[in-house]
């Protein structure tokens, strides 16, 4: 049985009085690759957050069991080592960071995560400063990486080739679906079909009664 990296049990979290995440269990195992998806303001971020460590819900509880590397857009780059090829290979500038164009800086983050090993990674929006290269590149680590990797995308394409689940987040509650964003759409495609097909039989029983 794969060991578990996280896990978060009967979890809430609001911010001013708006309840965010209302999470009964969730475990990310160590070979885990997810995907967060939801609308703007859903939690995707906040799950992050809270599975860092960075943010604390008022209710249950989140136990890591395993050291994650975290990235999102918002914090700089520290003054980590990164190993040379990938500086190379990212076009790294040598000039001063606090210079660095956006792309330069989501590449020397994502450099630094891939210079060392971590048995768990958290990703937020990983690919929005990235042009089409830097996204290759990012894809083909991560298709190699061997750990659990959790992440938030909007990039149904990067979502597609890279994990095999789906956390979708709605009205504060997470629900787990198999497989990429692809299967993903379908599934949800399927539940609207039921749930269309249950209520015509609802309607047409109304009728008849
Ligand atoms: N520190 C905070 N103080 C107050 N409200 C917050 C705070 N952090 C997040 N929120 C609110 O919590 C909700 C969830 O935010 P979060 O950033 O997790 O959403 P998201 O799903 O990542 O959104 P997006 O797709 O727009 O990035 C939003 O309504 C946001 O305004």
């Amino acid at each position: 049985m794969e060991k578990i990296g996280v896990e978060l049990e009967n979890v809430e979290l609001s911010f001013l009085d708006r309840l965010v995440l209302h999470v009964l269990r969730l475990a990310v195992h160590q070979f885990d690759r997810i995907g967060i998806v939801g609308k703007n303001g859903a939690g995707k971020s906040s799950l992050l957050k809270l599975m860092n460590g960075q943010i604390k819900p008022e209710k249950g509880h989140v136990k890591s069991y395993i050291k994650f590397a975290y990235f999102d857009q918002v914090t700089a780059p520290d003054e980590s080592e990164i190993d040379y090829d990938l500086k190379g290979k990212l076009y790294i500038p040598e000039t001063k960071m606090e210079n660095f164009s956006g792309g330069e800086q989501t590449r020397m983050k994502l450099a630094q995560i891939f210079s060392n090993y971590y048995e768990g990674l958290l990703v937020d929006e990983p690919t929005t400063h990235l042009d089409t290269e830097g996204i290759q590149f990012f894809m083909k680590e991560l298709t190699h990486y061997y750990s659990a990797l959790v992440f938030v995308s909007h990039d149904r394409y990067v979502l597609d080739q890279l994990v095999t689940k789906i956390w979708e987040i709605e009205n504060g509650t997470v629900t787990e679906y198999t497989g990429n964003y692809s299967d993903y759409v379908d599934q949800k495609k399927l539940e609207k079909q039921h749930q269309q097909e249950q209520h015509e039989t609802y309607v047409k029983e109304k009728i008849r009664l």
